[in-house]
C-alpha cells in the first residue's frame, strides 16, 4: 500500500521547538514516551546536539513513527564510492597554489539523483572530530524512488541553483527554488523529487555544530535574515509497503540497507532538530550609508560556530541585490588576505567584483591567505565611476567561509572548466604610484 498523508505547508520561526501531526491526536500529550502511543506508533527521539548542550544550542525532536529506526537500517553492506568526498581527503597533484575559479561543469554523464549527482570540490578540517565542512555542487535530473538517504557527517545546506526539488524528509515535505536554501540536519532520513529540472545548485556539507543566526549586536532586534522567514514543514507521512533502499553517509563511507517500507513513516513529531528552508530574497541587508566598504560579515546569514568565539567553522554569507551609496568610497570589496578560506558561487546575476568570467553556476576558490580582490575592469571603473546611489539589481552570490583551509578534490582539479588564466584577470592591475600626484586619478574623475 502507497499513500502520502499529511496537509501541505510550512511553521516559521528559527530554533523554536515546534509541534505538528499528521493525524489528530497522534502527538502524546504532556510526555514523550507513553507507555503506548496513539495509534500504536513508536516514539524515538533524534538527538542532533548531546543531551547536556546548552538550552540556547540543545538541539532535538521526538518522532512518532510507524516502525522505529531499528528497523530500517539493521543490515547496511557498503555502497560504491562515489564523487561525494570527506575531510580529510587530500589528493596529490592538482592545479599549482593560488586563487582558482571554475566555469559551470558539465552535467554527469548518464541520468543522477540528488545523492548520485553530488560532486565535492573541496573539503576541510576532520570529520572523525566533527570538525569542518566540505563545499559540493550537485545535479539532478532524476527523483529518487523508494530510494532514501541520511548523513550521520553533518548538516547540508543546499543553495538551489536552476530547476525545482521537493525534499521530502521524515519531518515533512519542502518545496525549494533557485534564491531559496534548504537545511538538512545530520540524521534526518530523506528523498528528494525532482519537480522542475534537471537541477542543479551548491551544497556545504558542515560537520561541526549547526548552522544557526548570527548575532546582531548593534544592528539590533531586526534585519539580516530574520527568525520568522525561516519555514519548517508540518508532519507527512508515507505509508510504503514495498522494497526500499535506505542509505547512510557514515564518517566518508557510504552504506545502503535493503528494507521493505518507506522510512519517511513519522506521523507526528515535535521538537527543534528539524529541516528548514528560507529565501534569500527576503535578507534584510544592512550596509555602508556614508563611506568604506564593510567586512562580508554583514552579510551572513547563517553561522556554524566552533569552539573559538568569533572563528566559524563554517559561515554562510551571501551578496544580494542592494543600494550602493558609499560617498568618497571604493565601493567593491577591497584587495585583501584572509586567514579563513572563501568558496564562492553565482546563482544569479553579476558580482561586482569580478564583472567578467564569474558566471551563474561557477565557482571560485580563495583559500586561507591567498591574495584576491576586485580584477582590472573593476578597479578602474570603481576608482573613476561618479558615486552616485546605484542598486545592484538582480544578483545574488554566496560564500561558504570557513576556518579550515579547503583541499580540492581530484574532480575540481581536474574540472575541465577550472580556469587557467583566472589570475589574468589582475595582470592589467598597472602601477599607478607617483610620489608628485598626492591626488592621483583625480583629473580623470
Ligand atoms: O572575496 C570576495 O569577493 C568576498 C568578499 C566580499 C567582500 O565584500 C569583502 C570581502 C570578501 O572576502
Ligand atoms: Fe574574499
Amino acid at each position: 500500500m502507497t499513500s502520502v498523508s499529511g496537509p501541505d505547508g510550512y511553521m516559521s520561526g528559527f530554533g523554536n521547538e515546534f509541534e505538528t501531526e499528521a493525524l489528530e491526536g497522534a502527538l502524546p500529550v504532556g510526555q514523550n514516551s507513553p507507555q503506548r502511543c496513539p495509534y500504536g506508533l513508536y516514539a524515538e527521539q533524534l538527538s542532533g546536539s548531546p543531551f547536556t548542550a546548552p538550552r540556547a544550542s540543545n538541539r532535538r525532536t521526538w518522532l512518532y513513527r510507524i516502525r522505529p529506526s531499528v528497523l530500517h537500517a539493521v543490515k547496511f553492506r557498503r555502497a560504491a564510492e562515489s564523487e561525494w568526498k570527506t575531510a580529510p581527503h587530500h589528493v596529490a597533484g592538482g592545479p599549482d597554489l593560488g586563487p582558482l575559479r571554475w566555469d559551470p561543469p558539465a552535467p554527469p554523464a548518464g541520468e543522477t539523483s540528488f545523492v548520485e549527482g553530488m560532486r565535492t570540490m573541496t573539503t576541510a578540517g576532520d570529520v572523525n572530530v566533527q570538525a569542518g565542512m566540505a563545499a559540493h555542487i550537485f545535479h539532478v535530473s532524476r527523483s529518487m524512488e523508494r530510494e532514501y538517504f541520511y548523513n550521520a557527517d553533518g548538516e547540508l545546506l543546499v543553495v538551489m541553483g536552476k530547476g525545482r526539488l521537493a525534499f521530502h524528509t521524515e519531518m515533512g515535505r519542502i518545496e525549494a527554488e533557485p534564491g531559496e536554501i534548504v537545511v538538512l540536519p545530520r540524521g534526518v532520513k530523506f528523498r528528494v523529487a525532482l519537480l522542475e529540472g534537471p537541477a542543479r545548485g551548491y551544497a556545504c556539507e558542515n560537520y561541526g555544530a549547526m548552522f544557526t543566526l548570527p548575532e546582531r549586536g548593534p544592528i539590533g532586534a531586526n534585519g539580516l535574515a530574520n527568525p520568522r522567514d525561516f519555514l519548517v514543514p508540518v508532519a507527512a507521512y508515507e505509508e510504503v509497503e514495498a522494497p526500499c533502499t535506505l542509505t547512510v553517509k557514515w564518517c566518508g563511507g557510504f552504506h545502503t540497507a535493503e528494507i521493505g517500507h518507506s522510512p519517511l513513516d513519522v506521523v507526528a513529531w515535535h521538537g527543534a532538530h528539524v529541516p528548514y528552508k528560507y529565501d534569500l530574497r527576503r535578507f534584510s541587508p544592512v550596509g555602508a550609508i556614508l563611506n568604506d566598504h564593510p567586512d562580508p560579515s554583514i552579510f551572513t546569514v547563517l553561522t556554524a560556530p566552533s569552539d573559538t568565539p568569533g572563528m566559524a567553522n563554517v559561515d554562510f554569507a551571501i551578496f544580494p541585490e542592494r543600494w550602493m551609496v558609499a560617498e568618497g568610497t571604493f565601493r567593491p570589496p577591497w584587495y585583501h588576505m584572509n586567514v579563513m578560506s572563501e568558496f564562492m558561487g553565482l546563482i544569479y546575476g553579476v558580482y561586482d567584483a569580478k564583472p567578467e568570467g564569474f558566471v551563474p553556476g561557477g565557482m571560485s576558490l580563495h583559500n586561507c591567505m591567498l591574495p584576491h580582490g576586485p580584477d582590472n575592469d573593476a578597479f578602474t571603473a570603481a576608482s573613476f565611476s561618479k558615486l552616485e546611489p546605484h542598486k545592484l539589481s538582480g544578483t545574488l552570490a554566496f560564500m561558504f567561509e570557513t576556518r579550515f583551509p579547503q583541499h580540492l578534490t581530484g574532480f575540481a582539479g581536474d574540472l575541465p572548466t577550472l580556469q587557467a588564466g583566472y589570475t589574468d584577470c589582475w595582470s592589467g592591475l598597472k602601477k599607478h604610484f607617483d610620489p608628485a600626484r598626492r591626488d592621483w586619478g583625480a583629473a580623470a574623475e
